[in-house]
């Protein structure tokens, strides 16, 4: 095929990609030495070359160089898709599980969708690791569904868990497998949860026996393992971070499950409150929640707190619920399914 052909598929390609053995199979040492010597060193280069051309070249099999182009094709193009098949795929693919409070729910246009990466930002002590909680009880004891865990921060607590579960259902049983549904990992510094993520993306998570597919992944916090390499002279902290991103954003995406991370705050040049992680991190999440306080007169600490959404592709910002951490479960108001009602609210099993 001619060069020119693959302008479109040219413009889609991603970082550059060097041909290494084993990065398909067919691409041998040898066959790699070829190309190179005829200046062919990227998978961008080989598709768009003149493959008839390129195998009289180098002296190698035109057929094997077709087969190996095809494999590259197909790992390496983002083929553009119509709005039309991206809403069918979303229809029919898309999962929204309920976080188990109706008002975060009500910020979320129903619960956490898979596919997505959600965030719940706040200041220390402000409830996000309660919330998580909450969601990963929700998602083992009503949804039964499975979930995974990665505490990064050391807060999780098993006994808050079985806290919240026993609140649901007073069957042991039952509340044996709802724990059993939640598969925990830890992960206290950065290279730990990367190779956590590649074990989550590999599938070993998948399938755990008897606990069905994974459905969440929660990690609390990614502050925590990512705050401290970030800035000053630690060059390969924002390379690190952005490892995490893209782990994070290809798990969504490949094993179609929701993923919930918790963050920081810092104040911006205003004094407001805004997320931690800087600019680059600021695009990572599809949504973002902010945890705070409700500080009343005379009140003290309590455990009211309102969430506002501060980021959404679905619903106006700002809008904000106030919520008791104390009472998660609570289904006073619950809700319909947004105005696409053919998604897949994940419903009681
Ligand atoms: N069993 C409980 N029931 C209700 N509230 C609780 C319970 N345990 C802890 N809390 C409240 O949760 C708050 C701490 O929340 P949490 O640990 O989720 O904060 P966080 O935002 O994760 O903080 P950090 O950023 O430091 O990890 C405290 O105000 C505490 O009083």
């Amino acid at each position: 095929m001619a060069a020119n052909n693959f302008s479109v598929l040219h413009s889609s390609f991603g970082a550059m990609v060097f041909l290494r053995e084993g990065l398909c199979p067919g691409l041998t040492g040898e066959l790699i030495q070829a190309l190179r010597s005829k200046g062919i060193r990227t998978v961008e280069d080989l598709v768009s070359s003149d493959i008839e051309e390129l195998a009289q070249k180098c002296s190698v099999s035109y057929k094997a160089l077709v087969a190996v182009r095809r494999v590259l094709l197909a790992q390496h193009t983002a083929f553009p898709v119509s709005g039309a098949d991206l809403y069918e795929e979303l229809l029919s693919s898309t999962a929204i599980l309920s976080t188990g409070n109706a008002r975060l729910d009500k910020l979320l246009d129903s619960g956490l969708y898979t596919g997505e990466l959600t965030e719940l930002a706040g200041a220390p002590g402000s409830g996000k690791t309660q919330v998580c909680f909450g969601v990963a009880v929700n998602l083992s004891s009503v949804l039964k569904q499975s979930v995974l865990y990665i505490d990064s921060s050391g807060g999780l607590s098993a006994t808050r868990l079985l806290q919240l579960i026993k609140a649901r259902t007073s069957s042991m049983e039952e509340q044996m497998e709802a724990l059993q549904r939640i598969q925990v990992a830890h992960a206290f510094d950065v290279y730990a949860l990367l190779e956590c993520l590649h074990s989550v993306r590999s599938g070993a998570f998948q399938q755990v026996s008897g606990v069905g597919t994974l459905k969440a992944v929660i990690v609390d916090s990614v502050t925590a393992v990512l705050s401290h390499i970030l800035g000053g002279k630690q060059t390969e902290g924002m390379s690190l971070m952005m490892q995490v991103a893209g782990e994070l954003k290809t798990i969504a995406k490949d094993l179609n499950v929701a993923v919930l991370v918790t963050n920081h705050v810092t104040r911006d040049g205003n004094g407001s409150l805004k997320a931690g992680l800087g600019l680059s991190w600021s695009h990572v999440p599809r949504t973002r929640i902010l945890l705070q306080h409700v500080e009343r007169p005379g009140s003290g600490l309590s455990s009211l707190r309102t969430a506002t959404l501060i980021k959404s592709s679905r619903q106006p910002c700002h809008l904000i619920q106030e919520f008791d951490l104390r009472s998660w479960g609570e289904t006073e108001d619950q809700l319909q399914p947004g105005p696409s009602g053919k998604r897949k609210l994940v419903e009681e099993a």
